[in-house]
């Protein structure tokens, strides 16, 4: 039951969710001393759940538009497999058991393949760490942010709403060198230009598409984002990536953000920094956001609602 508050429909709901590891994989492995004890008592486990090992029991919550939520919880407890699982991502051999994963109102459980790829081509992003390893070390940023423009251009975005001068558009924390000015709320106009530039010029790089790469990188706190474009990804440092990642997810246009751990691998003032960038980009990208992290202050300081998911990943709101 989807349930609206002061009148508003979830983006996101999620409930009772429950994800397995699916017993074939388990029951066909062998092993040996405490190794093969354990597998026995998986198992077990497994026998007793009708063919899968529990991961995640009981995940219920809602995540309304515009919200920034933050899921946290003890180590091991499933919030990157309740993020993977919004996201059509969970590994062969791990799956949704029980429950149903709402978002704008439609379940999507049930889809396949090749719609889960619409979804997050056109929906959902989801930044994780291994993320990084997904840039290409051989192609420089420009290369790899124009393919990504390419594949994702020609879509409307219906939720781009925002006009030139909206008072809700601001610039990036600055990370380095103050930045220079972006044109306030011009992103989504330059986007659809760029969409239709594209098209005209056969797929080619166009001027049009430099300009928005540019204030795209500006919005996630580059001051030169010539230098960031001409860079290969080893040229950059691992905050100076992940922000170029950030920038690749955001040109998808997607509602829907799951970051999980994004300032685990940072020092304590880049992390104030990421955030505040998530804090900004929300604005500036009408998006909605579930935040993955153990980083209990961080997370207080942005987010309008903390859920804690309990070990074994039960949770109702
Ligand atoms: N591919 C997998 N195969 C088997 N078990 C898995 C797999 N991925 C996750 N698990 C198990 O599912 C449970 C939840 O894992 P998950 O990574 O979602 O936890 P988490 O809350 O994100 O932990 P952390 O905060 O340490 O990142 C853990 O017991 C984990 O060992």
């Amino acid at each position: 039951m989807i349930e609206r508050v002061d009148g508003r429909k979830p983006l996101l709901h999620v409930e009772h969710l429950g994800i397995g590891r699916i017993g074939a994989g388990i029951a066909n492995e062998t092993g040996t001393g405490s190794d093969a004890g354990r597998k026995s008592e998986a198992n077990g486990e497994i026998m007793r759940n009708g063919g899968h090992q529990p991961l995640l029991r009981d995940v219920s919550f809602s995540v309304y538009p515009g919200e920034i939520v933050a899921l946290t919880g003890p180590s091991g407890c499933g919030k990157s497999l309740t993020a993977h699982a919004i996201a059509g991502m969970l590994e062969p051999g791990i799956a949704v058991t029980q429950g149903h994963i709402y978002y704008n109102g439609e379940d999507i459980v049930p889809f396949h393949e090749r719609r889960w790829q619409r979804l997050r081509r056109e929906d959902i992003a989801l930044l994780i760490q291994q993320s990084l390893s997904g840039l290409n070390p051989i192609r420089t940023v420009r290369a790899q942010l124009t393919d990504t423009l390419r594949l994702h251009g020609r879509r409307h975005l219906p939720h781009e709403q925002k006009e030139p001068g909206h008072a809700g558009a601001h610039t990036a924390p600055s990370f380095a060198a103050p930045q220079q000015a972006v044109l306030q709320g011009a992103l989504p106009w330059m986007r659809r230009m760029i969409s239709r530039a594209t098209e005209l010029a056969g797929g080619r790089a166009t001027q049009s598409q430099e300009a928005y790469l540019h204030a795209l990188l500006r919005k996630v706190g580059f001051a030169d984002p010539e230098r960031i474009l001409s860079s290969y990804p080893f040229e950059l440092s691992g905050g100076m990536c992940q922000r170029v990642l950030l920038a690749a997810m955001l040109s998808s246009g997607p509602r829907l953000f799951i970051a999980d751990e994004p300032t685990t691998a940072l020092d304590v003032i880049n992390r104030d920094k990421v955030l505040a960038l998530l804090q900004q980009l929300r604005e500036d990208f009408d998006l909605t956001i579930l935040l993955i992290s153990h980083d209990r202050q961080g997370i207080g300081r942005i987010a309008d609602r903390v859920l804690e998911m309990r070990p074994e990943g039960r949770m109702h709101e």
